[in-house]
Parts: C-alpha cells; structure tokens; sequence
C-alpha cells in the first residue's frame, strides 16, 4: 500500500484542504509575555495543588535563519519551544501571544508547521524510502500533487539529507539492526521536510549523536536556513563548529530569557557584564557557565537576585529593542485573524485507512514472531486439548467429567491465549501521538487499521485452526451445523478477550499496569463462571457476580441435571452477550485513544 505513491495518479474528489501556510521565505515568529505554568502536587499523598512557573514572562523575535535557544539542563528551553510550537497543554498558558508573521497563531500551528522530536519516532519496520513516502501519501494533498509529484518529493528529500546509501534499508527494531543514528535523525527531519515547511522546530537535534554526525545535522539545517527556512531548535552543549552557525540566540534559565540576540554578539555582551571568555573556550561553555552562575563576574552592578542576568538582560537595549517591535506588532494586530483554526486533514479518511492499514500489515508480515507463536500456540494447544479428551466415552462419569474439563480448557485457552493482545496499543503509543498530533491521520483511522489487521489474521483465523483440531480429535458430534456453532462461540470467546485486552491496552502506557488490569477481570470470571465453584452454594451476595452457567454445554442430561437453559435463545443469549461485551470494550479503547494526552 505504501507503494501507492508511485501508483494512484487520479485526482482527489474529497473536500479536505490543508492550509497553505507559510511559504518559503520562512515566517517571523514572535511572541510575547509567554507565562507558562504546571500543576504540581504538595507532597505524594496530598490532595493540594500549587502552580510552579517554568516559563516566566517571555517575550522574544525568530527571524528566517538558525534560532537556537540554549539553556541549563531543566531551564524551560524544550518547554518555550514547545509552546511556541504549539505542542505544549495550552492548558498552561496563562498569558501571553505567539504570532506567525504577525497574525495570532492557535495551537493548530502544530498540524501545519514541522517538529522534530528529540526520540527518533519511526516505524522501525519500514525502510527510509517507505516512511518517507509515508509520511508524503498522507501529508501532502491528493488534489495538488500526483503520485509521480511525491514519488519525486521523496526523492528529492533523499537526495537532499544525503540518504541515497540507506534509503531502502530498514530504520531498524528492537530485534533487527537498522540504519545509524544518524541516519535515522536525518530520515525524521526527512518526514517533516516532505511537506517542505518554511518553519521548522527540533528538539535537541544533535542529542545522543557523535560530534561529526552531529556537525552533519546542523549543517544540513544551515543549509536550509540559508534557503530562507525559519529553523528553531533547542541544543544543549554544542561544540564550536556547530555554535557558529548560529544567526540569533535565546540563553534561558530557570525560565527567563537571560540574553537574546545575533549569536555573534552573545560574547561581548557578556564581557560589559565583566565576565570573560577564556581564550580556546567554547562559547557555548561559557555561556551556560554564566547561565548557571559557575562563572562570577567582576562588575559591582550584579544585584542580589535570584536570577539576576535576567533582570540584567529585562534592562538591556537587546531586550527594549525586542519590546519596541513586539509593541509595534500589537498596536497593528487584528485578533479576528488568526491563522490554524482552517487546518484539515491532507487526505480523506478511507484513503488514510488504507495507507495506514497497509503499513500495520506490512510491520506484521516483517515482525511475525508474535503471529507465528499466537499460531504455533494455537496449533499446540489444540492437540494437547485433542490427545489429552482423545475420543470422549459417551458413559458416565467421563462423558460428563470430560467433556466438562475439555470445554473449560477450550476458553480458558481463548482467553489467556489472547493476552498478547494488550502490547497493542502500548508498544505504539508514543509513535500514534506522534503521527496523530502531527496531522497524518485521524484516531479513528489508526484504530480501525488496527483492528482489521490485528482481529483478523491474529485472532480468527487461529481459533479456526485450534477449534478444528481438538473437536475431531475428541470425537465430538460429526456435524457440520453443530460444528460451526462451536467455532462461533470460540471466536466470540476469543473477540471478547481481545477487546478486553485492546480496552486495557488504550488505557495505559506501560505493560506492568496492563498486565495486573487484565488479569484482574479473567480471575473473576474464572471463580465466578459457575465451574470451579458450585454455584448453589455461593454466597446470595456474590452471586451478582455469576455469569450465565449455559457456557457449560455438556450434553442434554447435565443441562437438565444444572437446569441449564438449552433451547435456541439460552443458546444464542451467550453469542448476545459475548457480541455486547466485545462491542463496549471496542467502543471504549476508541474512547479512550482519542482521550490520550497528546500534550507535553
Ligand atoms: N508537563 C510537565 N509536567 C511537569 N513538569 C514539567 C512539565 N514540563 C516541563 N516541566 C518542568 O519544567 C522545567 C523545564 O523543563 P524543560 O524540559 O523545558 O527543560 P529543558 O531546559 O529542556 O531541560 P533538558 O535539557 O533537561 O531537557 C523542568 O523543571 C521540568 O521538570
């Protein structure tokens, strides 16, 4: 499917547009008295809240060009930039503008600008080529570009990043080696230039590569700069080559702008503040040297504050120079326009729900260990069923005793065999915030794409496998309507704990808490199924809990002997009551995937 790039060359009839934003040259960002804050609890236990600031009244100018901002770890460098990106809670701002171009932007900015994330976030599965022809099917309009205008603009950006070694080799997994890191950090930026942005935010690019690769990177966002792109990233401790780069540098520190300027002016501002830089110092040293107050100055005006270069810097011409031409921009805004608020999506949704459907296929078939065993254990389980009820005397005790252990052991199967089901949603977690923040694809999509392709060939097509085995090996009734009744009811067994098992996976983001959630459930079922107690003697308060004894179909004289309803409705009132249960756990992941915080 991801090869539709180069197939589908018809135009598009939907009515989605994405908004045109900021064409090349890149856009002024500007914003103005950004006060950000959190919620953080008094203590572990308690039940007040108090608001910490981590932005404090930030106001600053991005012009076309390399916008870096760098600070001490936990100074607010990621937090303005997400908040200028529009990737942060706007929850949390409690005052403050960010205009693109001098027009108010919403937090929409994020569906139609590019961010690249500090953690590389590819499907490790696909080679560069297929994410970026990803990323190309479903982020570039149908209308305004052919399958031979993204095939191109794939290319282009592989030749561009300096990709053409490794663009058909896998971005790699867990379990399979890929491409090098710094492959993988230019195939990410690859998936933000595809759609040719003038306005480009990273995260901490060069964090966790070695010196040279970092150096490529930045030089490759230099180049894109010098084309007029607007580049905005955060860095830590870059090495000279790399700080000289810069045009404009923000210094932040414990949230507030500490200087802010051409990157080449940095060092002589703070040498009138009577600090000096060593001769052979890294600049960017010595500035977060500053920064942290591990370097004094000599200057009597230093005040007694907590922060004082950013009450120095608040004085600065720099700064009163910024606050003349934000005021500027005020006095001639119009708040009735505001850019973001047109953004849509760049393809209609049963477009999206193939190429996305196709890509979970494809990471299937190339990750099949978990089909294979989910198989494997199906097939193994349903001899070991077969050999140990091999051919089920019909006299009693057995035919009651056995037929009784064997249907128990068949669910019983069903439902712990499906707990592999609850990595679903988790293993992918931060890859669909990822994407689904980003604009590539709505929620219902992704959930969709992953119940096609996970119910079906994971899920029903085992159980066939498994049903059929033990049932002609135990010798059970040779009848073809009888027999698709038990297979029915095995699947729906099998449906019901899967979307139990999607339901716990879309809650939570870790395995440990998915585990004990779905256990939990199982557990009380198991008790409570009218099996491994006798359900006359469970207590009357309890017995709310028991679920209908019909499940235990074991002949004619024990459903009478329990008083078991066999008729065609006590029948067809479990396969109602399994469909129930599978379409409110269904209904519900898809609630709760769209209530995931996608917010930093
Ligand atoms: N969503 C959040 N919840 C709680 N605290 C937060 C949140 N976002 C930011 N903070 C806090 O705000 C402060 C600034 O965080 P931020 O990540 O912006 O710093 P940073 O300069 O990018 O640090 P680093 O270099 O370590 O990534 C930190 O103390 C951080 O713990």
């Amino acid at each position: 499917m991801l090869d539709e790039v180069a197939l589908n060359a018809q135009p598009s009839t939907d009515k989605e547009e994405t908004m045109p934003c900021f064409q090349t040259p890149g856009p002024t960002l500007t914003f103005h008295n950004l006060r950000y804050s959190i919620k953080e609890r008094l203590g572990m236990f308690s039940m007040q809240w108090v608001e910490k600031d981590i932005l404090k009244d930030v106001s600053g100018i991005m012009n076309p060009g390399m916008n870096a901002i760098m600070g001490p770890t936990g100074s607010g460098k990621t937090s303005l930039l997400d908040v200028i990106a529009g990737r942060k809670d706007p929850r949390g701002l409690k005052s403050g503008q960010v205009l693109v171009d001098n027009t108010i932007v919403t937090s929409d900015l994020r569906l139609c600008s590019a961010y690249v994330v500090q953690n590389d976030i590819l499907m490790g599965t696909l080679t560069v080529r297929e994410n970026l022809a990803f990323s190309a099917n479903l982020r570039l309009s149908r209308k305004e570009y052919s399958s031979a205008d993204k095939q191109m603009r794939v290319d282009s950006v592989i030749q561009e990043l300096g990709l053409n070694d490794c663009a058909d080799t896998k971005i790699g997994t867990m379990f399979l080696r890929g491409v090098s890191g710094g492959e993988k950090k230019r195939c990410s930026i690859g998936m933000e230039l595809i759609t040719a942005p003038s306005l480009l935010f990273l995260d901490e690019p060069t964090t966790g590569l070695d010196a040279n690769t970092a150096n490529s990177i930045m030089e490759l966002l230099q180049k894109l700069s010098k084309k007029g792109k607007t580049v905005i990233f955060s860095i830590h401790q870059p090495r000279y080559s790399i700080f000289s780069q810069f045009d404009h540098l923000t210094l932040i520190n414990k949230g507030e702008i500490t200087y802010a300027g051409a990157a080449n002016r940095a060092i002589s501002y703070f040498e009138d503040l009577g600090y000096k830089c060593e001769p052979f110092n890294n600049p960017a040293d010595f500035f977060l040297d500053v920064t942290n107050g591990t370097k004094c100055s000599n200057s009597d005006e230093m005040v007694e504050n907590d922060n004082p270069l950013a009450v120095i810097y608040r004085k600065s011409p720099n700064f009163l120079n910024v606050k003349d031409r934000l005021t500027h921009i005020s006095d001639a805004l119009d708040p009735e326009v505001t850019k973001g608020d047109r953004v849509g999506y760049a393809t209609p949704f049963y477009y999206q729900l193939m190429l996305v459907s196709g890509r979970t296929i494809r990471n299937i078939l190339r990750n099949p260990q978990t089909s294979y065993a989910q198989l494997f254990l199906n097939i193994f389980f349903g001899i070991l069923v077969g050999l140990i009820y091999y051919q089920i005397p019909h006299t009693l005790p057995e035919a009651l005793q056995n037929r009784t252990g064997a249907f128990f052991f068949l669910v019983i199967n069903m439902v712990f065999g499906n707990l592999s089901a609850v990595e679903l949603f988790i293993s992918e977690r931060v890859l669909f915030i990822h994407e689904n923040s980003s604009g590539f694809y709505r929620t219902s999509v992704y959930f969709l794409s992953k119940v096609f392709a996970d119910l079906l060939p994971n899920r029903i097509l085992p159980v066939f496998i498994f049903s059929a085995i033990p049932y002609f090996m135990m010798g059970l009734k040779p009848d073809v309507e009888v027999f698709f009744l038990y297979c029915v009811t095995l699947s729906m067994v099998s449906l019901s704990a899967v979307s139990l098992a999607f339901l716990v996976s879309a809650s939570v983001g870790s395995f440990a808490m998915a585990n004990i959630l779905i256990a939990l459930p199982y557990v009380v079922m198991m008790v409570f199924g009218g099996f491994l107690v006798n359900l006359n003697s469970m207590l009357s308060w309890m017995s709310w809990l028991n679920s209908n004894p019909t499940k235990l179909m074991t002949g004619d004289m024990y459903l009478d002997h329990q008083e078991i309803d066999y008729s065609l409705w006590g029948f067809w009132q479990n396969q109602v009551a399994l469909t129930g249960i599978m379409c409110v756990c269904l209904i519900l992941s898809y609630v709760q995937l769209r209530r995931i915080n996608r917010w930093k």
